[in-house]
């Protein structure tokens, strides 16, 4: 046995190997030492190999799919050893043969199918990244749902593809590996390197005619080299590990790179667009968006949200259905109701097609037809918009699929076909008539007694059974005559003669007994033919189920965008091809959103960005810390991406003039493990920006240079700003400290000053949160370090230094070392723990120090006069 899994672990060197042994799948040597770690199970040992003892582990085969989850989640690829034939065929070729074991298909983070493995709202994309000579080319899949896309991507677009997308693995050439592995693990996904003969563009044309089951590959369009070379590759991975058994892909679509507005993983990051800061779904945009109530739906907000169109036909159709279903209220709410508890139809289809399907798929195939034919009832409306029209004209026209479907499965069939019982009563005769026999073996029995004794006129005659005749017709001898006699010797015949019976078998009684014996095996054997059927009869459907699918998935989206914007009182923004950016009344959806479960308002704010002709137009936005000035940047560059979504958007009005890329760069954190400090990681981004925002880009730029010294970094802003401004042209928000800068407004036609007001009131600042005209003078930082509660003595001494500052540059310039000669490094109170106690002054310190009874007259006069001198200003 240990030569056969030697053999077949070499297969995979980079997997853990399942082994199947029975109801286990087994690990040994180094798998099961990883495994037993990973997984938390006992690690054990089981014979020796070179004189050693082999470590050992398994898990049971019927809980599999959850150790393989974990296993997956922790970064491991596991290849699955299946028996192949039944123990008791390996022993027919002699009593030590072994079972024959085969890899029956390789787990990979990118080419998962289960449901219990994968995450149904978000796609699961396995991407190849193909590099040739002159051009270079992206292609990605998700075989759990079968869409494939495909799009020119020289290296420098990579890693904002793959921050788009998010890939769960990334295919390239073995020699490329190396270096794109930083940009895959940025990405979140598992690099593969492949051999490069996987990425053979010649050898790819025959690999996808086989993957489409083609004789061409022109009904799909022309592909370029680099093209077809990455979809080559996810073609080889996908036979390598699925092992033949060919997932039910889509033809695949070419992703034109200019059709969506760019935006890189920096920005994204920033605007936390579908994933917080923290690192989850919960905080960042989609999650405050999301109300779709479908798995497609859900996958369909977050690729539309990662990828806001260019094309201002398509943002306007968009934008037409959710128009509709804001105003028809009681449409979007039947509409919304159909899709509740809709299954996620993409992929039991998948499951379906790589055999890996159970009655529960053709289930959800069932249910999900069904409702999408109730949904086309209900859009069944000749003043649809377009795109509805479009997407209920595909929802219809399964009827034969569905009658099928629902006469041949029971209510709730369980997930596997493994114990039969899925198949409804009265679908297929023959296994009735087992289910029956199976069931009902000895009334089967009886009612066939009943009719031979009516045949032979014996009414003792009986219908026996045991083990040696099996089941036989018995009469007494004293009916020997008539039953060995023509006509009853031609259907009875005779067995055994006892001492005073005789007993006899007919063909129908030998049929029936074998038809009983096997009832249970036959039962389950037609319902897997049954399975098969059903299965075929969807999979010849799937090209238009899949279409069904789609549909559902736009109309869920199209609900879910406009139930949010009735709710939330959203406005339908103007997208044209200007290069204006005006918002009246916009609000941030998570801060308004978080802000309103603590019961408290969020402060609408405008924001016009107008270039006159050709030039930039730049908002420098000044303000208190706290003031908002985050929230502002950020509200309004997600007002770009919802609008170009093809949604509605947080105001009450906004004109979008078409945005190509959008950058954004705030407050970065430290890229440690990559070496790289806070300071630098903020000028990379910066760079990027400058190097790369054209006159219809919209830039977000949130304190710029406050990593580095005072100068440096206001320095560092300033040319920023000029840059920006000259040679970027672009519309942009400038957020900064920096209130020098503000000066600049005045001198650069396109760039105006905002600030956000605050109020003072007894020394204390009040947040307003609101935008105005104007600048800033101040950034009340040591206010608002109050009330972040840093120690009272803390505080005294910076309003201090602050001053002291304040006044040096009114009057030319503060020198430190005059600074630190000025003001004497305030000790006792420095030591005062309590962070709410204000420091006790000299005076009070003095007076705590006296006890007025000890006093006599002449030292109460000496202390006043000293408590004069401690009064006196410093
Ligand atoms: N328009 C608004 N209406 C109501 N509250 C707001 C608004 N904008 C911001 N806030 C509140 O103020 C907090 C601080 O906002 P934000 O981080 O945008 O300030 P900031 O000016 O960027 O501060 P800093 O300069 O310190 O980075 C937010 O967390 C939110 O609670």
């Amino acid at each position: 046995m240990m030569a056969q899994y030697l053999e077949i672990r070499a297969q995979h060197p980079e997997a853990l190997l399942f082994y199947r042994m029975g109801d286990f799948y087994e690990l040994f040597f180094e798998d099961a030492v990883a495994a037993a770690a990973a997984l938390d199970i006992a690690l054990t040992r089981r014979g020796r190999h070179d004189g050693d003892d082999i470590p050992m582990c398994g898990v049971p085969v019927h809980a599999a799919e959850s150790y393989l989850l974990t296993l997956i989640r922790k970064g491991f690829r596991v290849a699955i050893a299946e028996q192949m034939e039944d123990p008791a065929e390996a022993r027919k070729r002699g009593a030590k043969s072994l079972v024959r074991r085969e890899i029956v298909r390789l787990v990979t983070p990118g080419t998962l199918t289960e449901d219990t493995l994968l995450e149904a709202r978000r796609a699961n994309f396995l991407a190849a990244h193909a590099e040739l000579r002159e051009d270079a080319a992206l292609a990605w899949a998700d075989i759990s749902t079968g869409e494939v896309r495909v799009m020119a991507c020289p290296s420098v677009r990579l890693a904002p593809e793959l921050a788009r997308l998010a890939p769960r693995e990334l295919l390239v050439a073995a020699p490329r590996a190396e270096a794109l592995r930083p940009m895959a693990e940025e990405a979140g996904a598992v690099l593969t390197p492949l051999a490069p003969a996987s990425f053979d563009s010649t050898a790819a044309e025959g690999r996808l005619r086989a993957l489409y089951r083609v004789g061409s590959l022109e009904g799909f369009g022309g592909f370029s080299r680099a093209e077809l070379s990455a979809l080559g590759a996810l073609a080889d991975y996908l036979d390598l590990t699925q092992r033949g058994v060919l997932p039910l892909l889509r033809a695949p679509v070419h992703e034109d790179a200019g059709g969506a507005m760019q935006i890189d993983a920096a920005t994204r990051r920033s605007l936390e667009l579908t994933q917080a800061l923290s690192g989850g779904r919960e905080g960042s945009a989609l999650a405050a968006l999301d109300r779709t109530l479908t798995g497609p739906g859900a996958r369909l907000l977050e690729r539309r949200l990662s990828a806001p169109s260019r094309d201002l036909d398509e943002i306007t159709a968009r934008r037409g259905a959710v128009a509709h279903l804001v105003a028809d209220a009681g449409m979007r709410g039947d509409l919304r109701a159909g899709l509740r508890r809709v299954p996620d139809l993409d992929r039991a289809l998948s499951r379906l097609a790589l055999g890996r399907g159970g009655p529960r798929d053709l289930g959800a195939v069932r249910d999900g037809l069904g409702a999408a034919g109730r949904l086309a009832g209900r859009l069944d409306d000749p003043a649809l918009p377009e795109r509805l029209r479009t997407a209920a004209a595909r929802l219809a026209g399964h009827d034969a699929l569905v009658t099928l479907l629902e006469a041949a499965l029971v209510a709730e069939p369980p997930h596997l076909a493994r114990d039969g019982g899925f198949i409804a009563a009265g679908h297929d005769p023959d296994l009735d008539e087992t289910r029956r026999l199976r069931d009902e073996g000895r009334g089967v029995i009886a009612r066939l007694q009943g009719q031979y004794a009516e045949a032979t006129g014996i009414a003792s005659l009986k219908v026996k059974h045991n083990n040696v005749l099996g089941y036989f017709i018995e009469t007494t001898a004293t009916h020997a005559e008539r039953m060995l006699a023509p006509p009853l010797n031609q259907t009875f015949r005779h067995r055994q003669t006892t001492a005073n019976a005789l007993r006899f078998t007919t063909a129908e009684l030998a049929e029936l007994e074998s038809r009983i014996l096997n009832a249970g095996g036959r039962a389950l054997e037609i319902e897997r033919r049954v399975f098969e059927e059903l299965r075929g009869a969807v999979l010849e459907a799937a090209g238009p189920v899949g279409e069904t699918t789609a549909a559902m998935a736009e109309i869920d989206l199209a609900a879910a965008l406009a139930d949010l914007a009735a709710e939330a009182d959203w406005c339908a923004p103007t997208v044209d091809d200007s290069r204006a950016f005006e918002v009246e009344g916009g609000r941030h959806p998570v801060v308004e959103r978080a802000l309103l479960r603590e019961g408290a308002s969020f402060v609408a704010n405008d924001c016009a960005l107008v270039p006159d002709g050709p030039g930039a137009a730049i908002r420098l936005v000044t303000g208190p810390n706290m003031g908002g000035k985050s929230t502002y940047l950020r509200q309004n560059a997600l007002i770009a991406v919802l609008a170009q979504m093809g949604g509605f958007v947080p105001a009450t009005r906004a004109r979008v003039g078409l945005v190509s890329a959008l950058f954004s760069r705030v407050g970065a954190a430290d890229d440690l493990a990559r070496g790289r400090s806070t300071f630098m990681v903020e000028m990379v981004e910066t760079a990027a920006i400058l190097n790369r925002a054209d006159d219809r880009a919209l830039v977000i730029l949130d304190e710029i240079g406050r990593g580095t010294a005072t100068w440096d970094g206001l320095s560092i802003a300033w040319a920023t700003l000029e840059h920006l401004h000259g040679t970027n042209r672009c519309r942009a928000l400038f957020a900064t400290h920096y209130h020098e800068l503000t000066g600049l407004a005045a001198r650069l036609p396109g760039v105006s000053n905002a600030t956000l007001s605050v109020k003072e009131w007894r020394g204390e600042v009040i947040f307003l949160h609101e935008v105005r005209p104007g600048a800033a003078d101040r950034s009340y930082g040591v206010q608002v370090a109050r009330l972040a509660g840093l120690p009272a003595p803390v505080i005294a001494r910076a309003r201090k230094v602050l001053q002291t500052l304040e006044r040096g540059e009114r009057s030319g310039g503060v020198r430190a070392a005059a600074l630190l000669d000025e003001l004497p490094l305030f000790s006792a109170a420095a030591r005062d723990e309590s962070p709410e106690a204000p420091a006790p002054s000299a005076v009070e310190a003095r007076l705590a120090d006296v006890t007025p009874d000890a006093l006599s007259p002449r030292d109460a006069l000496a202390l006043v006069y000293e408590l004069k001198a401690l009064m006196a200003p410093e």
